[in-house]
């Protein structure tokens, strides 16, 4: 099954958590299992915080992209669309926030579960959870809002 992921056109597809065009980044992915979305990602040694456990801002990044993916598929599924169609929502994280409950052991797939359970206007808000070994190891939600059509239009005057 063709992930969300897959069908971000080029120029939104480089993004470190889900572009499939950052040879650098995660590159998640993230398809529909009912009403809930589903990623799974198997950490590498390098995302170590302590041994034996995940960087928290890991897990962060991948509840973040999770659940901006889920709220772009979401918006489709609500209008009847297929992920392809014209024109796309895009979605950038407004805000983000994680509960961290429990250290998440590095060895074995993590699995990321999320639900949108508000769309208004131009905004989604979504719930996640991230999941080590069947167990629930960090919550998240995160309020995602449709790109901005003049989004990055005018970027900040570097430092000096
Ligand atoms: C690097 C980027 C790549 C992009 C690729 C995209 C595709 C791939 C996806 C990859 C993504 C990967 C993830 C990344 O890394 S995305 C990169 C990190 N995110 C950003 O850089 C976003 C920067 N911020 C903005 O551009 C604007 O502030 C946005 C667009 C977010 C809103 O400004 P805008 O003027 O357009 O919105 P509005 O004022 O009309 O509000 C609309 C609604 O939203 C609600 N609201 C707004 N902000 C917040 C907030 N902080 N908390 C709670 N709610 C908030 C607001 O109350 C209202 O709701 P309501 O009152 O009507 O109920």
């Amino acid at each position: 099954m063709d992930a969300f992921q897959d069908h971000y056109p080029d120029a939104v597809a480089h993004c470190f958590g889900c572009g499939r065009l950052n040879a650098h980044g995660h590159q998640i992915k993230t398809v529909w299992n009912g009403d809930e979305t589903v990623t799974r990602f198997t950490p590498e040694p390098y995302h170590t915080a302590i041994p034996g456990f995940v960087y928290g801002g890991l897990v962060a990044s991948l509840i973040d992209c999770h659940s901006t993916a889920t709220a772009a598929a979401a918006m489709y599924r609500q209008d009847g669309r297929g992920l392809d169609t014209l024109p796309p929502f895009r979605f950038v994280t407004g805000s983000l926030h994680v509960d961290y409950l429990k250290p998440t052991p590095i060895d074995g797939a993590l699995e990321i579960r999320g639900r949108a359970v508000e769309i208004k206007g131009r905004k989604v808000v979504v719930e996640t959870e991230l999941r080590a070994g069947g167990v629930v190891t960090a919550r998240g939600t995160v309020v995602a809002v449709q790109m901005p059509a003049d989004f990055g239009a005018a970027p900040p005057a570097p430092h000096r």
